[in-house]
């Protein structure tokens, strides 16, 4: 069912700092009204170049406390960059815990086989916030039966 109230949905205020001035005219943001990312931006000096299967720690010039344990942040791939020309994270996905105070620091990975120049202040990932549930661990013995229970690894076939 499509949301229908009119009021927008109300946004956890989060706590930026920029650890370098040039980012002020590069604040992440939302892009539209549904977006699920900002996009975050290369503070480079000079344009970095990526052999094919080059991986590179590139600063973002941002930092973000989130400082709610029931919130993280990811740090995905763009899709353009990702599919177009192999440029991917090296860590695959970036997990952002809610006390992460530092800068956050982008691992790029030239996964394809071409030379890939990014050049100062792209976009070369996005920033999503996702709920988080920490548990308590109970030990036991014995789960209470499941339909599943241990089946696994493409148990349930193909087609
Ligand atoms: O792409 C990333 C991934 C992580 N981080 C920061 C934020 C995160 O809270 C912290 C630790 O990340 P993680 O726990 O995934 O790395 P680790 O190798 O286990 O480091 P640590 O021993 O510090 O937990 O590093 C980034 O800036 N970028
Ligand atoms: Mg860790």
């Amino acid at each position: 069912m499509p949301n229908t109230d009119p009021r927008p949905a109300a946004r956890p205020r989060l706590a930026i700092k920029l650890l370098d001035p040039r980012m002020a005219d590069y604040l992440p943001h939302y892009t539209t009204d549904g977006s699920a990312g900002m996009d975050l931006r290369a503070l480079l000096d000079a344009p970095l170049a990526l052999s094919p299967g080059q991986c590179e720690l590139v600063r973002t010039g941002l930092a973000m406390h989130l400082d709610d344990p029931n919130l993280a942040g990811m740090i995905l791939p763009r899709s353009g960059l990702g599919h177009k020309h192999g440029i991917v994270l090296g860590n695959l996905v970036g997990l952002i815990d809610s006390d992460y105070q530092g800068e956050l620091m982008v691992s790029v990975w030239n996964r394809s086989n071409r030379a890939f120049t990014l050049e100062p202040f792209e976009r070369l990932a996005q920033y999503v916030i996702v709920p988080v549930v920490q548990a308590e661990l109970d030990v036991v013995d014995d789960f209470a039966s499941s339909a599943r229970g241990d089946n696994g690894f493409g148990s349930s076939g193909r087609l």
